[in-house]
């Protein structure tokens, strides 16, 4: 996968994005384009804009100058409800509705677009195996009663529900267990390439970004400080993205010289 700032026809298409709150630029002249299949990690710190540009793709805010496009077509020019009917979102914390059950959850958009009953459960079922939750125990159940990792599979389910081509995802796995952030994370990567979904995802983890992601874009105070696949972000000239990538290898070499080089670990 190439690192090129904009691919000829992108899927999403940032360009000169601009979106302030008085007077914080929370997005800042951002230009940048997402291939169509592709698994781009947004990395930055916190207040760096990463949530405002996820939200203003689909139309959650406005933004205050630029173009955004999806699909080839003006994001101004698409009905935001229509609009967020081919872009499903995954938030951090599943944003599930507490009183409804994992269908009810799964099978909202459905029924809110008229789809009719028997369909819609057809469809919840077909979404609970994708997304390999246990069809028989976890279907009527509410959310309160899943753990942190089932509960992100539900929302990853609802977010497919209305088979959409692109998935904007806010730190889904940000407050999971090791374990499970891995085993979901791997999950999702491979639901991503075996639905050819465009996935844009928002993580403060560079190990995470640089082991799902074909591309990682940094940013900082709002602006794109850089892009590129993770090999090409080492050779950047920027101090903060170098300290960044040094994370993760700073983590694996303490890791290995404390854990034995074979063996079960
Ligand atoms: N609705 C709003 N009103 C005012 N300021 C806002 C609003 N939404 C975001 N901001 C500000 O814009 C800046 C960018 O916020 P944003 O949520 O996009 O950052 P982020 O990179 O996603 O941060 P985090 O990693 O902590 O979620 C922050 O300074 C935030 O306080």
């Amino acid at each position: 996968m190439s690192g090129r700032l904009m691919p000829s026809r992108p899927m999403i298409g940032y360009m000169h994005v601009t979106k302030s709150f008085g007077p914080l630029r929370a997005v800042d002249d951002l230009s940048l384009g997402i291939a169509e299949g592709e698994f781009l990690a947004i990395v930055g710190g916190s207040g760096s804009g990463k949530t405002t540009l996820l939200r203003l793709t689909n139309r959650l805010i406005e933004a205050d100058g630029g173009t955004i496009t999806v699909e080839g077509e003006d994001i101004q020019n698409i009905d935001p409800v229509a609009l967020r009917r081919r872009i499903g979102y995954v938030f951090q914390s599943g944003g599930l509705f507490p009183h409804l059950s994992v269908a009810d959850n799964i099978g909202i958009t459905p029924k809110l677009l008229g789809t009719p009953a028997h369909e819609i459960a057809e469809r919840v079922d077909e979404l609970i195996e994708l997304v390999q939750l246990d069809g028989t125990t976890h279907r009527d159940r509410l959310p309160e009663a899943l753990s942190g990792g089932q509960r992100q599979r539900v929302g990853v389910a609802r977010a497919l529900a209305a088979k959409p081509r692109i998935m904007l995802m806010d730190e889904p796995f940000g407050a999971l267990d090791p374990l499970t952030r891995d085993a979901l994370g791997d999950d999702y990567r491979s639901l991503h390439r075996r639905l050819e979904l465009t996935t844009v995802m928002i993580t403060h983890d560079m190990t995470e970004a640089i082991l799902l992601a074909d591309r990682i874009a940094v940013m900082r105070g709002g602006r794109l400080l850089a892009q590129g696949t993770p090999a090409e972000l080492s050779q950047s000239g920027d101090s903060y993205v170098l300290e960044l990538l040094r994370t993760p290898r700073r983590q694996v070499e303490r890791l290995n010289a404390v854990l034995p080089q074979s063996g079960a670990a």
